[in-house]
């Protein structure tokens, strides 16, 4: 299942003999090469490779000051400079005392700001928003996201000995109080809230992207497992008005998402549903069932064990949609594998997975017919849509 987002989807078995090893013989060169001195020193100053030496040495520098770069946008988003920069230009006089800073360091957060595309430098020494401060404009769920990070950067501090443990009591494992869990349904209220609100916050991009790649009207009724507090399927609910709402996540969760029903006028449509996908059986009756930002949390077992009760809930005709980042998307390759990668290790729980290691636990779970949808952005989402069956 090859897609333009997920070119080695398939991942063909290297065919053994000399296309492979032709390969693996150039890319050793081209290691031994790089890793000389002389030759890094010549390949700097040589026209033809110069560009070449100055991208890679570029995306070293990155690589070495990421965290910086991250505090950078962090104090932006605390000190709402995108929100001030948005009522227009400015000077950093006029700006130090809006963001109660002296005048010397507003200068150097808004010269870093402006170098990292966040601001602008415009005439008169004054600041603008940037392309990218300009995009983190009225996304609350960007913000609370970026604010979040603090947990993930202390359980990172010493990335070795986090690898070294593997699953281990983390910080963030306390976020997501469900990762580490022996009976999640137990979970009260009180250790649900942070982690729902963060997720209903950054609900609104993901609800654009899933919404935009998969037509949910040509249904009659949905069930949103892991829905949160709801604001996935509110936003359903606007794309179609005709289709029934049911939600399944842990009970202080889903208590939550039916007050949300309630107060915006639902409770005819939708109904929430407490319980935990580990242990009870799920709602029946839905001929479309949505698992957002739900697989990659949990262990290969658990999912095959979720597939299966899904495929059994939904009926032969159903339909199932997963829709998280994956796994070895073309042009967001570090998004996958080395943010959630980490983060979900970081996490206690779960893995990024390829569209290729979803297709192959669905199918052992009886979905024959599995294909991509496609997302604008798929950074921020991919989507699987299965059905039961060989056809489509
Ligand atoms: C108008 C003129 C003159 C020119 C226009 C030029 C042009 C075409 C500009 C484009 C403007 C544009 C449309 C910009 C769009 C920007 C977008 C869509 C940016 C999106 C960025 C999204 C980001 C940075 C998403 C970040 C998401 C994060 C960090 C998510 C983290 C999620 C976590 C931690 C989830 C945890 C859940 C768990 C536990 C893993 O299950
Ligand atoms: C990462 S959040 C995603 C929430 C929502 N789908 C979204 O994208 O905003 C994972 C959700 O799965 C729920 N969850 C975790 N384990 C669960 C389980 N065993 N049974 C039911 N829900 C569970 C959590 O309570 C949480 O709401």
């Amino acid at each position: 299942m090859a897609s333009a987002d997920h070119p080695a989807a398939d991942h063909p078995a290297d065919a053994p003999g000399t296309g492979a090893a032709l390969l693996d013989r150039l890319l050793s060169l081209r290691d031994r090469l790089v890793a000389s001195p002389r030759f890094r020193h010549w390949a700097a100053r040589f026209p033809l490779t110069r560009p070449v030496a100055r991208r890679r040495a570029r995306a070293l520098f990155d690589l070495c000051a990421g965290f910086v770069y991250s505090q950078v946008l962090l104090a932006c988003v605390r000190l709402k400079l995108f929100d001030i920069l948005a009522e227009g230009p400015q000077t950093p006089e006029a700006l130090a005392p809006r963001l109660d800073l002296p005048l010397d360091s507003t200068t150097t957060l808004l010269r870093a700001a402006a170098a990292l595309r966040l601001a602008e430098a415009r005439s008169g020494g004054r600041y603008g928003l940037g392309p990218l401060g300009a995009a983190m404009l009225g996304n609350d769920g960007l913000a609370a996201m970026v604010e979040h990070h603090g947990l993930l950067y202390a359980d990172l501090a010493d990335p070795v000995a986090l690898l070294r443990a593997g699953r281990t009591r983390t910080g963030l494992g306390g976020f997501w109080a469900y990762a580490a869990a022996e009976q999640p349904a137990g979970l009260e209220r009180g250790t649900v809230t942070a982690y729902t609100a963060l997720m209903a916050a950054s609900q609104p991009m993901v609800a654009a992207e899933v919404l935009g790649a998969y037509p949910v009207r040509r249904h009659r009724c949905i069930l949103d497992i892991g829905g949160g507090n709801g604001t996935f399927l509110m936003q359903v609910a606007q794309r179609a008005p005709n289709l029934r709402l049911m939600l399944f996540d842990l009970p202080a969760v889903a208590e939550q998402a039916r007050e949300r029903f309630a107060a915006a006028g639902l409770s005819e449509r939708a109904t929430a549903v407490g319980g935990s996908f580990r242990s009870d059986p799920l709602p029946t009756g839905a001929d479309l069932i949505t698992l957002v930002r739900i697989v990659h949390d949990h262990d290969d077992a658990t999912v095959l064990a979720l597939f299966r009760a899904i495929a059994e809930a939904l009926g032969p005709d159903g339909t199932l949609l997963i829709a998280e980042p994956m796994s070895g998307t073309a042009g967001a390759e570090p998004v996958g594998d080395a943010y959630f990668g980490l983060y979900l290790m970081a996490m206690g729980s779960g893995r990024p997975r390829t569209p290729a290691e979803l297709e192959a636990l669905l199918r052992q779970a009886g979905f024959g017919h599995v294909e991509m949808a496609r997302t604008s952005t798929p950074l921020v989402a991919s989507v699987l849509v299965a059905r039961l069956g060989r056809t489509g």
